[in-house]
């Protein structure tokens, strides 16, 4: 933990004598003390905060005020760190964000939200069959993630019910890395496992829509989830998880995988209908796409890049990239019009 110590008040002293020069104190922050945590959980304004190896229950300090406080903030915490029953602690400070994905208010939520800070990567979680896979849902994701300066990861599943191929074509253009698993692989372990060397090292947030095969997924990834949310659901009897936030989970070590030590993290969100994108901007998100950036010099200012004086046509057209490439970029960023099926 950095500490704000006598020294830096000392220098400041020396370098600059005169009025200022008496002790001032109150330029340092008052939580000297605080230890750092990261946030694993929200619920109801109560934070679930990891703080060395010790969950503890803590909620924002009043000085915080409005200041959104999400899954993967790093944090400052005081008062009570023991992780006992029936204690909590304060959130006194949220450290920079390294990444922020966002949500617009859409029908699913009627506001905008950070859902979650300082991951790296979004697995986008597709069912090939059972439901239908939704490529429109599946670009909004990606948006998100391009916007947000996430690296995309496709995981395909239920494999066993419908061939990949047809979805693998129409994204072979982004060249994204991707996992297709299906039902007997889930049942051996082997697909967590592939999934697992992807995510080494890393912190994925896993979004798709519900019954996709996610919580499966997760379960197979973090065992420890499904002891921990091992809720029975009184209509269904079965099992069920009941995440209405996101959820951080630490992956298990894993030696025996490529990558398997590095640890990392999985980020679990409820099942999403839709993904709001009205705060995106094509700026950012043409950023994923490095062999069209220069071919936008000659773009009209703040051009759509799907109007008639994008300068992108004549980039493709001279053979400067690939005109799929192009069209998947005007595809990604016509989904962040609302339409009926999304
Ligand atoms: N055939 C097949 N079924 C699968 C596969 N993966 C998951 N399932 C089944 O699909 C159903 C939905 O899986 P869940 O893991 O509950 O899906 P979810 O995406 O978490 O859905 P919500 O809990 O509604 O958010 C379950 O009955 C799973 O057993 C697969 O690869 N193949
Ligand atoms: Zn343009």
């Amino acid at each position: 933990m950095r500490r704000y110590g006598k020294h830096t008040d000392e220098d400041d002293v020396r370098v600059r004598p005169g009025k200022r020069s008496r002790p001032r104190s109150s330029i340092r922050p008052k939580h000297e003390d605080a230890a750092e945590g990261m946030i694993l959980r929200v619920d109801r304004g109560r934070f679930t905060c990891l703080v060395e190896n010790r969950t503890v229950t803590a909620m924002k300090a009043r000085e915080l005020g409005r200041k959104g406080v999400v899954v993967g903030d790093r944090v400052a915490i005081v008062g009570d760190l023991s992780g006992a029953k029936d204690t909590l602690a304060r959130i006194v400070r949220v450290e920079p964000r390294s990444s922020v994905l966002r949500r617009t208010a859409d029908d699913d939520d009627p506001y905008e939200r950070v859902i979650v800070a300082n991951a790296g990567q979004l697995a986008v979680v597709t069912a090939l069959a059972d439901p239908e896979p939704r490529p429109r849902l599946i670009d909004r994701c990606l948006v998100a993630a391009f916007d947000a300066g996430l690296e995309p990861l496709l995981v395909l599943t239920k494999s066993d019910l419908a061939p990949a191929d047809p979805l693998l074509e129409t994204y072979e253009p982004l060249g994204l890395p991707y996992v297709v698993v299906n039902r007997d692989e889930l049942a051996a372990g082997t697909a967590a496992d592939r999934v697992r060397e992807r995510l080494a090292g890393h912190t994925t947030v896993f979004v798709g829509h519900s019954g996709v095969g996610k919580t499966t997924l997760v379960n197979a990834l973090v065992p420890e989830r499904a002891r921990a949310t091992g809720e029975v659901n009184v209509v269904t009897g079965r099992g069920r998880h009941t995440t209405t936030s996101a959820l951080a989970l630490p992956l298990p070590e894993r030696p025996d995988l490529p990558g398997g030590d590095l640890g990392g993290w999985v980020i679990d969100t409820p099942g999403v209908r839709s993904f709001g994108l009205h705060h995106v901007d094509p700026s950012r998100v043409i950023l994923a796409f490095p062999d069209l950036v220069p071919g936008t010099e000659g773009c009209p200012r703040s051009c759509s890049h799907d109007e008639p004086d994008c300068a992108l046509d004549r980039w493709v057209a001279e053979g400067h990239a690939d005109p799929r490439r192009l069209y998947s970029l005007r595809r990604l960023l016509s989904a962040r019009e609302r339409r009926e099926e999304d």
